[in-house]
């Protein structure tokens, strides 16, 4: 596999993007692709600064969408789009579809003004594939809890994930073409088998 290919992975902390990731890029390697795997917030040194804020500190709504957008920025010019020019494929843990769920859906910042910053800090480029771990936020917040403590964003109750959700929801409406929603609620097996069926499904 030699062309360029960028797939993100979306969905509420604790749906399972982490853990499906990795057998997502041994299956891609084992296909003979060059794999650059990255993450957002973060990727880049700056990013990644701006990432600790982001989950660290309070701030207004705005103030975090520019932050997630400004780290997204670096991100795609030091790392995703060399990488693509390349021909490698990109596995990211998140892109701009966290900031219209998070920042939109969970902060109700204006969809409008989302978009504007996307335009201004990816040209509007989007994934050529987004994988979406949909999942009940009751069963994400048990998950989380067995798992590890909460950043600024884990710490939110189950209205804030269930208005991130729909945000996303609200995005896979929009592009339909780009999406496979994923049952995240199955076992890890049934969930890595959706996953292979949907890269089937693509081609890859
Ligand atoms: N299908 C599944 N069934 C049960 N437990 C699962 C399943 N998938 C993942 N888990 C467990 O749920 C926890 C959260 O998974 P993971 O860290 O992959 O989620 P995530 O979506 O990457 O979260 P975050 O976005 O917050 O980093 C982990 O302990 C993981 O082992
Ligand atoms: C890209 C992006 C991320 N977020 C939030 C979503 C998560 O709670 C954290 C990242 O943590 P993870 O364990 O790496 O998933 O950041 C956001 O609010 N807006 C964004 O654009």
């Amino acid at each position: 596999m030699t062309r360029p290919l960028f797939i993100s992975y979306e969905g509420i902390d604790g749906a399972g993007k982490s853990t499906h990731l990795e057998a997502t890029e041994a299956r891609l390697r084992a296909a003979g692709a060059i794999v650059c795997r990255s993450r957002e917030p973060g990727g880049t040194p700056l990013a990644e600064t701006l990432r600790e804020m982001v989950l660290n500190q309070p701030m207004a709504p705005l103030t975090e969408a520019l932050l997630v957008f400004a780290a997204r920025h670096e991100h795609w010019l030091q790392v995703i789009q060399p990488a693509l020019a390349a021909g490698q494929v990109v596995l990211c843990d998140r892109f701009a579809d966290a900031s219209f769920a998070y920042q939109g859906g969970g902060r109700g910042v204006a969809w409008e003004q989302l978009q504007a910053l996307e335009q201004w800090t990816v040209a509007g480029r989007a994934p050529d594939l987004t994988l979406w771990f949909d999942l009940d936020p009751a069963e994400a917040a048990r998950r989380r809890a067995a798992a590890r403590s909460a950043d600024r964003f884990e710490a939110e109750d189950l209205a804030f994930f269930g208005r991130v959700r729909a945000a996303y929801a609200r995005r896979f409406e929009e592009q339909p073409q780009r999406f496979e929603r994923i049952d995240a609620g199955q076992s890890l097996d049934g969930v890595a088998a959706q996953l292979a069926a949907a890269l089937q499904r693509r081609g890859w």
